[in-house]
């Protein structure tokens, strides 16, 4: 049986979307993996599966999978992506997705344009979640880097010249980093003004993208922990801008940025390793 999908990507973070609502589709992670691979399946660098519901205030509940086939509990990237797919769906412009790390509201700015509030940060060490107490904002990592989760664990380095450290190069390692158990996406900024960063993210699970939704939301969170940058900042990446705010009333994340659909096709999973 075919099964058909979105070819998404928000800043050239692109993704497989998989509609599950009425079908599933027998995807194992060894199956996602083969899936996400560049040169012998669909290529992408998430995977994502839309299924039924199951929280108050929810239109779908969204699941997110790395190239290597793990999960995730949040990606923001995809979130806007699939919020502009069910407005598009059903006409409406705001959207609730159910996640792995709470239920996110989406809204559609403009055709292609949407903002998703992503929730609030978790800045304690065991939320991240690191191996054992410490401050989040200074981790006992040469570089200095801070933690924090956005759904998703997150450490965010600042560096003192936009190439001073290469995410290629430091990114493998620090990703399997004892202090982090559940690994890490890691941010390397670097601040060129009090209203906007520079950012590239190397993903756990994916390696280097084009663009981290979440990873903007953390690096202009810690930023702003930091002194470093005002609450509202444009994060400048590798595909594109994001601009992120950390409101003040409510503590939550919004972030604004393009979402677009490539193509759609058709696969058959028979044809990839389960
Ligand atoms: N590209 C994403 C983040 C995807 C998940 C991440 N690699 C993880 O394992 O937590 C985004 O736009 O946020």
């Amino acid at each position: 049986m075919m099964t058909g999908f979105f070819k998404m990507h928000g800043l050239g973070n692109d993704f497989v979307v998989v509609d599950e609502r009425t079908h599933r589709h027998d995807l194992t992670p060894a199956r996602i993996a083969a899936l996400c691979d560049r040169h012998t399946g669909i290529g992408c660098d998430q995977f994502v599966t839309l299924r039924p519901a199951c929280a108050q205030g929810a239109d779908v509940f969204v699941r997110f999978f790395n190239a290597d086939g793990t999960e995730s509990g949040a990606c923001g990237n995809a979130s806007r992506c699939v919020a502009d797919l069910l407005a598009r769906e059903t006409g409406r412009d705001s959207i609730g997705l159910q996640t792995r790390a709470g239920v996110l509201h989406a809204t559609i700015v403009r055709p292609g344009m949407v903002t998703v509030d992503m929730g609030l940060p978790r800045q304690g060490w065991a939320e991240v979640p690191l191996a054992h107490a410490c401050d989040t904002l200074h981790l006992p990592i040469t570089g200095d880097p801070a933690a924090v989760s956005m759904g998703n664990p997150h450490a965010t380095f600042f560096l003192t010249a936009p190439d001073a450290m290469a995410p290629e190069v430091a990114g493998p390692e620090l990703e399997h980093h004892p202090l982090f158990p559940e690994r890490a996406n890691i941010g390397f900024a670097h601040i060129a003004a009090r209203d906007a960063m520079r950012l590239r993210v190397w993903e756990r699970g994916s390696g280097l993208t084009r663009a981290c939704g979440s990873g903007a939301c953390a690096a202009v969170v810690n930023a702003v922990r930091r002194g470093l940058v005002e609450r509202t900042c444009t994060v400048v990446m590798d595909g594109g801008e994001l601009v992120i705010t950390w409101r003040e009333d409510d503590g939550h994340v919004l972030m604004t940025g393009p979402a677009v659909t490539s193509f759609t096709g058709t696969f058959s999973p028979e044809d990839y390793p389960r």
